[in-house]
């Protein structure tokens, strides 16, 4: 590697993604996808096997040729990334397989050595290993071999590695797959320790709901390559689904009443003033998974309607062919209704 420094950082946006696309033969996988992320800002992107996460990850990185579309990655198109901006960037892959005989300090030892010609005043490169060891939490098996950790230790490793030259962008793809729930909590106390203090983008894709309303600012649902939905948790629930849902109790009959416009207090006043027989009165609103499942749910009803109507002119009764309704407006936009529970 040359001792290039790299540019200072001249902008505040690390990602800036423009209707990005991707032919694999004749199979459209990303058709059009637009985002941009903010320095230190993490953003989860979440969305069914096969929708195109992996491929937009590889693009971002430079591992694969976009089809079109403008794709900028601190500042750089990464079709023609040098290693002096891909030492700003932090990878994380499903899996580390090589370097089984290693120890791990002195694996990372060894690859933190690569980063050196590329510190900056800003940027100090790499990160300490000791220091680094004990941020991932492996303090305890610094001496062992690679091949003798667990899986949960291992990705640990992954991370350590993904990070070694303190990148200002890590892409990390399902990070906590196979993860115990404390690993799992250590893990995201490091996302949020980068991001947090020292203003690190992360990327990641999660197929965990939970983790990703834990974990990101923003959540992007990609879905048969197109970005359905963007935003943070809560705006996503707030916007997608509906809204909240009211639950009581009246003579040991329990109800339900979805509200899909504005405050559910509202509902809920009207309901006291009417009705002083109340008991067991919840406000639940819709979960992150509600969200999702109602996303994905929406977006593939209207492309099988759009394959649907481009193959078939066909007459059919107008009812038939009226936009199906969401999974979230099937929830009850605004009805009341008794509940078995
Ligand atoms: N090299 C390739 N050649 C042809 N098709 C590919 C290639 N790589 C991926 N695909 C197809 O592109 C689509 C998107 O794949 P991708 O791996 O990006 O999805 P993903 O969202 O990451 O899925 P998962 O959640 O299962 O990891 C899939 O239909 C896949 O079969």
């Amino acid at each position: 590697m040359s001792a290039q420094k790299a540019p200072p950082p001249t902008s505040n946006v690390a990602l800036d993604v423009r209707d990005l696309r991707m032919r694999y033969g004749t199979k459209d996988v990303l058709t059009g996808v637009s985002f941009t992320a903010d320095r230190g800002e993490v953003l989860a992107l979440l969305g069914p096997n096969g929708a195109g996460k992996t491929t937009t990850i590889e693009i971002l990185e430079g591992f694969r040729m976009r089809s079109a579309g403008e794709v900028a990655v601190l500042g750089q198109d990464p079709a023609h990334g040098d290693e002096a901006w891909r030492a700003r960037l932090g990878v994380v892959l499903q899996s580390w397989r090589d370097h089984g005989r290693w120890r791990v300090r002195d694996l990372l030892g060894y690859l933190a050595r690569f980063y050196g010609p590329y510190s900056t005043a800003e940027v100090t490169r790499p990160w300490d290993v000791d220091e680094l060891i004990k941020v991932v939490g492996l303090a305890e098996h610094a001496r062992a071999k690679v091949q003798t950790l667990s899986g949960g230790q291992r990705r640990r490793l992954d991370v350590a590695i993904g990070i070694v030259g303190r990148p200002e962008l890590v892409f990390l793809d399902e990070p906590t797959a196979g993860f115990d729930p404390h690993a799992r909590r250590e893990f995201h106390d490091l996302v949020h320790r980068l991001a947090d203090f020292e203003n690190t983008t992360i990327l990641l894709t999660t197929h965990d709901l939970d983790e990703a309303e834990k974990l990101a600012d923003r959540i992007l649902v990609l879905d048969k390559g197109a970005i359905v939905a963007n935003g943070s948790a809560e705006r996503l629930a707030r916007e997608l689904t509906t809204q909240a849902e009211v639950r009581w109790t009246v003579d040991g009959h329990r109800h339900v009443h979805a509200v899909t416009e504005g405050d559910p207090t509202g509902f809920v006043r009207e309901l006291l003033a009417h009705d002083t027989e109340v008991t067991d009165l919840e406000v639940k609103r819709a979960s992150l998974e509600d969200t999702y499942m109602s996303l994905v749910h929406r977006a593939e009803t209207s492309q099988a309607e759009t394959s649907q109507a481009e193959t078939s002119q066909a007459e059919t009764n107008p009812s038939e062919t009226r936009p199906a309704e969401s999974q979230a407006a099937t929830n009850g936009s605004g009805r009341t209704g008794e509940v078995q529970s």
